[in-house]
């Protein structure tokens, strides 16, 4: 079976990545997968950009093998653009999934409806040893809401509202998630692409 390494430990994105690349019977590998001890990445990066191929670059060099890297977040228009980059450390680093949802429902305690608008963006970064690395991004719009909602995804799923649906993320079911999301509108730009596929 064909393979395609994504360099990230987080399981809610290895499920997205999963049930998209079934359908071309393409088998995904994580982080997660590999025996070797591999280093703890730093994110030091400033934008989605560097931080992607950060990820990627340090694990194709490691393994000598074509690597893909998911860099996204939430930004929240009333907060500037926050969490953005530091959506996974926003409450803290090693904090939960949990925590970060409520420190952000208490920063925006005060911001009433309709000004809650945010996205969704995530950065496809694939590095190939020996050659320029490649950037693919995508975007989901909506909004806060009040209160979480709902137990399917991960992360900020449960407070985001996309536009033109009244339920969050994490009530929809994750096929309906996977048709428009900002994962799966940088995924679907890289659909012509095979180079990274192993096998
Ligand atoms: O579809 C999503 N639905 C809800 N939340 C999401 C989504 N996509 C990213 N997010 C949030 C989760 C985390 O707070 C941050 C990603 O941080 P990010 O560094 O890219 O990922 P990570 O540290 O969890 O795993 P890794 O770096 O190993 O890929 O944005
Ligand atoms: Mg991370």
């Amino acid at each position: 079976m064909k393979k395609i390494l994504i360099a990230t430990r987080n399981k809610g994105k290895v499920r997205e990545f999963r049930d998209f690349f079934l359908k071309y019977d393409i088998e995904v590998e994580s982080l997660l997968d590999i025996q070797q001890d591999l280093p703890e990445v730093e994110e030091t990066g400033k934008t989605f950009e560097e931080n992607a191929a950060i990820k990627a670059e340090q694990i194709a060099e490691i393994l000598k093998v074509p690597v893909l890297a998911d860099d996204s977040g939430l930004m929240v228009d009333a907060l500037n653009g926050a969490p953005g980059i530091y959506s996974a450390r926003y409450a803290g680093e090693g904090k939960s999934d949990e925590d970060n949802n409520r420190k952000l429902l208490k920063e925006l305690y005060q911001v009433p409806k309709g000004e809650r608008s945010a996205r969704f963006v995530c950065v496809l970064a694939i590095a190939i040893p020996g050659e320029e690395t490649t950037f693919y991004r995508g975007e989901c719009e909506g909004e806060i809401g009040t209160e979480p909602k709902g137990i399917n995804g991960f992360g900020y799923d449960p407070l985001f509202i996309p536009n033109d649906y009244e339920q969050t993320m994490a009530e929809l079911d994750p096929s309906e998630k996977n048709k428009i999301s900002h994962r799966s509108h940088a995924i679907r730009k890289l659909e012509s692409w095979e180079k990274i596929i192993k096998g």
